[in-house]
């Protein structure tokens, strides 16, 4: 079955890749899918629970067996038959509790926003986890006064998420789930305003206890309209991050907050800056984090379900806007990674947007050669892994009568056929990459050498 083949080729490389970080699929490892039903269908109607299991492959080019352990979840590739459409979809249900990290540079508004949503009458009972750095417990506080609307409100007050305290943090949400499960509906979690997003998100798939129970639902940053210009400026040192930059690549929403106190040129030239970096989230603009809850709860941000609407968005650019100068007022002089070296440097955003961190989108009609586009994706991953922030994608596939849907976070990835392709439906790939020193022109003759 082409799709299998595909997924599982997929896995095998980026499998090579990933000592620490497991990959993970959200269908049965399927070979082993194969194994069991031996057939070719992948109309296959079976549930199972949340499990790890143990699979032998052999990657397409390799002399070498590899064993590996895959964490699955919802081995439960059940087919589901919409009976209206006729159309068969195998991405199956997944009832973990959802889980929204909410991040964003030091003073974006982040605690606004959390107080904004524990206030909202939006009937979810939600569990917050704070993660403060530095010894006053400001926001905890801050978002203390709103106890009594959440579950619980935990405290992570001895480093940052993104580095120290990860343990802290998958004990954390285990407790909550071991102690507290069925009286909460979603974790919320307001990271540092230094944290780098994607270490946490990896927790989110590294973790077993974790996994098992909690689903990563989004990544919701908060951009000061009238200070992230100067951050996202920062040059760093070789091998430390932009956290501006990284918040903004990571996200899948994001909410440019603080718009009362620029002009609209100024926000329209900011937007153009964070388009330049994701192209992928959805984005808004606001005042003190007003925006409606299901902009930030429930956003399916790493569902293969969803990712048809974030190709689809992709590309819709902001108003093209005017130079302009920043004002460079703020006093946001904490830091907590001590050997920076923060050189500033000023550039005209309508030339000099961040080389570094970018994104990329190929969309392209036809059909692929699985055998090509196996080793395109592949080596991709195995060789770029750590470039490769983000990449969503839907694929036409010669031989496959359903379209093929992916995403991944760097050496994690998930792939899943997805419902049929309708026999008039122009067969348009599409693909988008977010991450650093991306070549667009490269990937795109890379994907395009793919094509029947
Ligand atoms: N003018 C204006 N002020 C805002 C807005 N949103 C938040 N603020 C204020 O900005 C300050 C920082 O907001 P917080 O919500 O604490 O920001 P934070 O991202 O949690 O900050 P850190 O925890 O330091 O990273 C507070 O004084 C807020 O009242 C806004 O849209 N406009």
């Amino acid at each position: 079955m082409a799709a299998m083949d595909l997924a599982t080729t997929f896995l095998g490389f980026a499998k090579q890749k990933a000592n620490t970080i497991r990959v993970q699929t959200s269908n049965l490892p399927l070979r082993l899918q194969r194994h069991r039903f031996s057939s070719n269908s992948c109309h296959v109607s079976n549930s199972f629970a949340l499990k790890s299991v143990k699979c032998t492959f052999r990657s397409r080019n390799s002399l070498f067996k590899l064993r590996r352990q895959f964490r699955t979840f919802a081995a439960s590739a059940a087919t589901q038959s919409d009976s209206d459409s006729g159309v068969l979809t195998k991405i199956p249900a997944d009832n973990r509790v959802p889980a929204t990290i909410i991040t964003g540079f030091l003073g974006a508004g982040k605690t606004t926003l959390l107080n904004y949503i524990l206030t909202a009458d939006h009937g979810k009972r939600i569990a917050v986890i704070e993660n403060e750095f530095g010894e006053v417990d400001i926001d905890g506080s801050l978002v203390a006064a709103q106890k009594s609307v959440a579950e619980d409100i935990v405290m992570l007050n001895n480093g940052c998420l993104c580095c120290t305290v990860r343990g802290d943090l998958v004990r954390m949400i285990s407790e909550l789930v071991d102690r507290k499960k069925g009286k909460f509906d979603h974790i919320v979690i307001e990271t540092t305003g230094l944290a780098n997003p994607s270490p946490i998100i990896q927790t989110f798939y590294a973790e077993d206890t974790i996994f098992d129970h909690v689903k990563l639902d989004g990544v919701v940053t908060l951009v000061d309209a009238k200070h992230v210009g100067f951050h996202l400026d920062e040059v760093k040192p070789k091998g430390i991050v932009n956290e501006a930059v990284e918040q903004i690549a990571y996200a899948d929403r994001i909410i440019v907050n603080k718009t009362d106190l620029v002009s609209e040129p100024e926000i329209s030239s900011l937007i153009q800056r964070i388009r330049s970096i994701n192209q992928m989230a959805n984005l808004k603009q606001t005042a003190f984090g007003k925006v409606e809850l299901d902009y930030v709860l429930g956003i399916g941000g790493f569902d293969l379900e969803r990712i048809e609407s974030v190709v689809n968005a992709e590309g819709s650019k902001e108003e093209h806007s005017t130079h302009h100068e920043h004002e460079h007022d703020h006093d946001h002089h904490h830091h907590h990674h001590e050997e920076h070296d923060h050189k500033h440097e000023h550039h005209d955003h309508d030339h000099m947007h961040d080389p570094g961190v970018s994104s990329v989108s190929i969309v392209c009609e036809g059909r692929l050669d699985l055998e090509k586009a196996n080793m395109w994706l592949g080596t991709l991953l195995l060789e770029r892994s750590d470039d490769i922030y983000r990449m969503k994608g839907l694929l036409s596939v010669e031989g496959m009568d359903q379209r093929f849907v992916f995403q991944g976070v760097h050496d994690i990835f998930q792939g899943s056929p997805d419902r049929e392709w309708a026999p008039d439906e122009p067969r348009i790939n599409k693909i988008v990459f977010i991450g650093k020193n991306l070549d667009k022109e490269a990937l795109e003759k890379g994907f395009k050498a793919c094509l029947l």
